[in-house]
């Protein structure tokens, strides 16, 4: 049985500062300060308890740890509930941590992610499961999948495209490979670069980066150093430990990677469009239920003749099926010389287990000469990084 709390007394208000005649001092608000503490501590342990029952009772019922659609509605209903004057971002970031350290005590569980650590794949994945987890930070994107695919983790994340550089290649590749695997969640953070070095701004001659980050800000540095050398690396966090080693030189690379690798911010913000989005995906082995705010991605493989992907994708229209992203990805699978092919990845909004969703992808999927469901997942919110 759930135990009570020590204490259900309502924080009292009795030995406020305010009530006291004389006015208040820092000595008596620090005491009402500790007072409030110690019944938080005794809540945040009732709640931990409460939460290791639940551990037990999931392992009884063969269920998973991680339930990402009961942390969202948490956390959801934390926001609404309160008042302020507390920023709805500090309580956040407070209800991620509680329930990343709930997860911790039922089983500790490890996350892939391509490193070094902070890397933007590691902030997303910091984003989403909180400090108590354990981070494994691999060489590539295909090492997080193979890291999911080995069950050595229990969950991977990978990029799956930018608001301004668009798709990333290495990681469609990867489900093309491993279509098994299923997004679980999607995490859309917004990136912010900063130009991190250990020199001075009119010594940088070489910048490194991940690619893609180059892109995001290929206008910047065109026009604010354009004589520095570019340098293509795995990981925007390998980039700030090439910028650590080497003097004259700089990273394209998060500010929690230049606080780690002890660097200075020659400028920050310094992607070309405001609003730099990636989205992440979340991937494991198993697949997510239902919360109705659900999307689903797909992967397809249409015949190579007129109209062959119009005959498939129009019965999403046809059935009031929103489409809400679509790639189209050159592959060998399936291809000849004589005959190229293409896969498409597409979103669409509801859930592969929705029965209007499910009677169109029955009818769809006999236009296909392939068709996976890479997951269905809750829509997710815009987190900062
Ligand atoms: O509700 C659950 O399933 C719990 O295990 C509790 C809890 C929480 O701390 O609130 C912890 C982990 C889950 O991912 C979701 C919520």
């Amino acid at each position: 049985m759930p135990r009570k709390p020590s204490s259900d007394r309502k924080p009292s208000t009795a030995s406020s500062p305010a009530d006291t005649k004389r006015a208040p001092t820092l000595a008596s608000f620090r005491s009402e300060i500790d007072r409030i503490d110690k019944e938080l501590i005794t809540l945040l342990n009732h709640r931990a308890e409460i939460a290791l029952q639940i551990g037990q009772l999931k392992q009884k019922q063969g269920l998973e740890v991680w339930s990402a659609a009961r942390e969202d509605e948490v956390i959801a209903r934390a926001l609404a509930t309160s008042r302020g004057p507390l920023p709805a971002e500090t309580l956040r970031l407070i209800f991620r941590e509680l329930m990343s350290g709930s997860r911790s005590l039922q089983r500790t569980m490890r996350i892939a992610c391509l490193g070094p650590k902070y890397s933007y794949s590691h902030l997303a994945a910091v984003a989403k499961f909180g400090e108590a987890v354990e981070h494994v930070p691999v060489g590539s994107i295909a090492a997080v999948f193979e890291e999911v695919n080995r069950r050595h983790v229990q969950f991977g994340i990978v990029p799956l495209e930018n608001s301004t550089d668009g798709r990333i290649a290495d990681t469609l590749d990867m489900f093309v490979r491993l279509p098994g695997l299923k997004i679980r969640a999607e995490i859309r953070l917004r990136v912010h670069h900063c130009l991190l070095s250990r020199s001075e701004w009119g010594q940088v001659q070489r910048i490194y980066s991940k690619s893609q980050a180059l892109s995001q800000c290929r206008h910047w540095i065109g026009k604010n150093l354009p004589e520095a050398r570019l340098i293509d690396v795995v990981s925007t966090a390998a980039a700030a430990e090439h910028a650590q080693r080497e003097e004259f030189s700089a990273a394209v690379a998060s500010q929690a990677a230049g606080v780690s690798y002890g660097l200075k911010v020659l400028a920050a913000n310094i992607e070309d469009q405001p609003h730099n989005i990636t989205r992440f995906a979340v991937i494991s082995e198993r697949s997510e239920e239902r919360t109705g705010r659900d999307k689903t991605t797909l992967m397809l493989r249409v015949p190579n003749q007129p109209g062959g992907l119009v005959e498939a994708i129009s019965l999403f229209k046809k059935n009031g099926i929103n489409m809400t992203w679509i790639e189209s990805f050159p592959t060998s699978d399936g291809a000849s010389d004589s005959d190229p092919n293409y896969l498409f990845f597409l979103d669409i909004d509801g859930h592969a287990d929705d029965e209007p969703v499910k009677k169109t992808l029955d009818l769809v999927r006999k236009k296909c000469e392939r068709l996976e469901i890479l997951g269905s997942y809750p829509r997710g919110e815009c987190i900062e990084s």
